[in-house]
Parts: structure tokens; C-alpha cells; sequence
């Protein structure tokens, strides 16, 4: 069986190499585990919440309809908490669908007003339909989601997308970022922008930077002392955040454990967060992420 479904979880293998697998929580529609070979690619805190009480502290959480906090009281997203409402419901789980790619296996799920968070759509009234695809090949993941606005809703409404990977990396000292110099960088720390000039990003403090317009012909690499542990490809997704919470801000995360777990994890966050898409009654918004196996390619400015 390469699709397996429990009342909670998806775990979906690849059918030439059981070791090549992922694992999906219906709640937040939210990958946990994501393995090649057997080794993992993703990081998931031990603290971790799996019961629906809380956003997973790991994994692939799904940030829609708001990056972050909206601060805006006029607008309708302020009402809703930090990222939204997606990683706090419970998606359907659709079946299986049509790979793009000839050794593929592929996943749905679906999240609409009528089965996601109660608490949270009475915050924000719109109708709406996600659909997320997931791809497993023998050596990548593919993520894609579709936003529609129904034909028979009434209004528009606004949203950011975000894939908010958490990933595994040995040590975040010994790690660094490629192709994101010459890019706009907004510090959400320091509340600065500038123009990012360092060659690649590395990391010695609390790390939140939001990368934006960053073009989707250039991947992003995680690095360790030149190997490349990970790449990311993006379809519609300009912005990139980046975040590392380091000793403090782990140490004030309940769900964060071991503390020192931030050694071991780096998120790369590939979204559309700068500003919001718009979407009218009919219309449809895709985009995608893919992670992948790549040899280290810099790309210049
Ligand atoms: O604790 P949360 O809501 O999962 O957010 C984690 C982090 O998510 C990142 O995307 C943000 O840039 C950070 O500012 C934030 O701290």
C-alpha cells in the first residue's frame, strides 16, 4: 500500500522505496515527517502538539488567509490570530489524485468554511476552498495549493499563502542560505528594510527576516560546510521568510523542545506575504513549492 489513512494521519510511500515516505496530519493539513532513503528532511519539536489542540510546532504548517498579525483594525484579517486559521483546522482528506510526474504518487486535501475552525471563521466570514496537493517522487516533494473563491460567494476576499517548512539541518552554526542576496529584506526584528548585500545568510542570533520579490527562477539552498541538505523551488511564491528562533525565544515556546532544538532547525518559508492577492466571486489562485535534490548552484544578482 503506498496510501495509508488512519482517522488522525496520512502516510503516503513511495511504491519502488518504502524508505521514501511522508506523513500528514489531517489536522492543519500539516506534513510532519518527510523522509528520502529513510533519512529525514524535516523538523518536528518533541513538544510538539499532534492532538488538534495547537498549530504543530514543526513539519510544513499552512499559513492562509494572514502572515503573521494583521495590525490594520479596518481590515477584516485583524480579527484572526497569528497565521490564520488553516493550520488550525482539520482538513479533509480527498484521496488520491493524478501525478504530474511519471514515478509520482499524489494526495488531496480539501479545507472550506463549513468543516474548518468554528471559533475562527465566525472571525472571518468568507467563503472559500483550499486545495492541496501533495506529490511524493523517489526524491522530492511537491506542495501545491489551490484558492478559489466560489462563483456563488457574494464578495472578494484578501489572503497571503505561506508553506511554513520547518527543516532539519545538523547544526545551525555550521549552516548558511544561498540566492537571496540583492533581494529586498524586511528585519522583523529590527523593523528595518534594506538590500540584502551578504553573499549568503548565516546565522549567529535570533534570525526573522522576510525576503520579498525574490524571483522564482532562483532556488534556495541550505548549505552545511558545502553540502547541500535541501532546495527549494517556488511557482507563484515570491516571498521567502526566513526564521530561527535561537536560545530565548525557544526557551519562551512551551511546544519547543529539546531548547536547544534550535541547532537543529532552520525555516525557510516560501509565501505570498508582502502583499495580499485578491481574489474576486470565480476566480482561482495556484502556486507551489517543491522540495528537492539539487547540486549547489549559486546564482549571481
Ligand atoms: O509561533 P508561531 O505563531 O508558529 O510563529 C513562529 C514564527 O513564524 C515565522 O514565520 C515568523 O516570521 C516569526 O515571527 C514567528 O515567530
Amino acid at each position: 500500500m503506498t496510501v495509508q489513512e488512519t482517522e488522525t494521519k496520512v502516510v503516503v510511500s513511495h511504491p519502488k522505496d518504502h524508505s521514501t515516505q511522508f506523513t500528514v496530519l489531517k489536522y492543519g493539513a500539516t506534513v510532519i515527517s518527510y523522509k528520502t532513503k529513510g533519512n529525514e528532511n524535516l523538523f518536528l519539536s518533541e513538544a510538539a502538539k499532534l492532538d488538534g489542540s495547537k498549530p504543530v510546532r514543526g513539519g510544513i504548517p499552512l499559513v492562509f488567509p494572514v502572515f503573521g498579525k494583521e495590525s490594520d483594525p479596518v481590515n477584516p484579517l485583524s480579527k484572526l490570530p497569528q497565521h490564520g486559521l488553516a493550520r488550525n483546522s482539520t482538513w479533509e482528506f480527498l484521496g488520491e489524485s493524478s501525478p504530474k510526474e511519471k514515478d509520482g504518487v499524489a494526495v488531496q486535501f480539501g479545507l472550506y468554511p463549513e468543516i474548518a475552525n468554528e471559533e475562527l471563521t465566525k472571525l472571518w466570514n468568507y467563503d472559500f476552498t483550499l486545495i492541496l496537493t501533495l506529490e511524493l517522487t523517489e526524491s522530492s516533494l511537491r506542495t501545491n495549493i489551490e484558492v478559489s473563491n466560489p462563483i456563488s460567494s457574494k464578495t472578494d476576499f484578501k489572503f497571503h499563502w505561506l508553506f511554513h517548512t520547518y527543516f532539519k539541518i545538523d547544526d545551525i552554526e555550521d549552516t548558511f542560505i544561498t540566492n537571496l542576496t540583492g533581494n529586498n529584506v524586511y528585519d522583523q526584528l529590527l523593523k528595518e528594510n534594506y538590500i540584502d548585500k551578504l553573499p549568503v545568510i548565516q546565522f549567529q542570533e535570533e534570525f526573522d527576516k522576510i525576503y520579498s520579490n525574490v524571483d522564482s527562477s532562483r532556488m534556495v539552498q541550505i548549505v552545511d560546510r558545502g553540502e547541500v541538505l535541501h532546495t527549494v523551488k517556488r511557482s507563484q511564491l515570491p516571498d521567502l521568510v526566513v526564521w530561527n528562533p535561537w536560545i530565548e525565544k525557544s526557551a519562551g515556546m512551551a511546544d519547543f523542545e529539546p531548547k536547544t532544538g534550535f541547532k537543529n532547525m532552520v525555516c525557510v518559508e516560501a509565501g505570498h506575504v508582502k502583499n495580499y492577492i485578491d481574489l474576486k466571486p470565480g476566480e482561482k489562485w495556484t502556486a507551489e513549492q517543491i522540495l528537492c535534490e539539487e547540486k549547489l548552484k549559486y546564482q549571481a544578482i
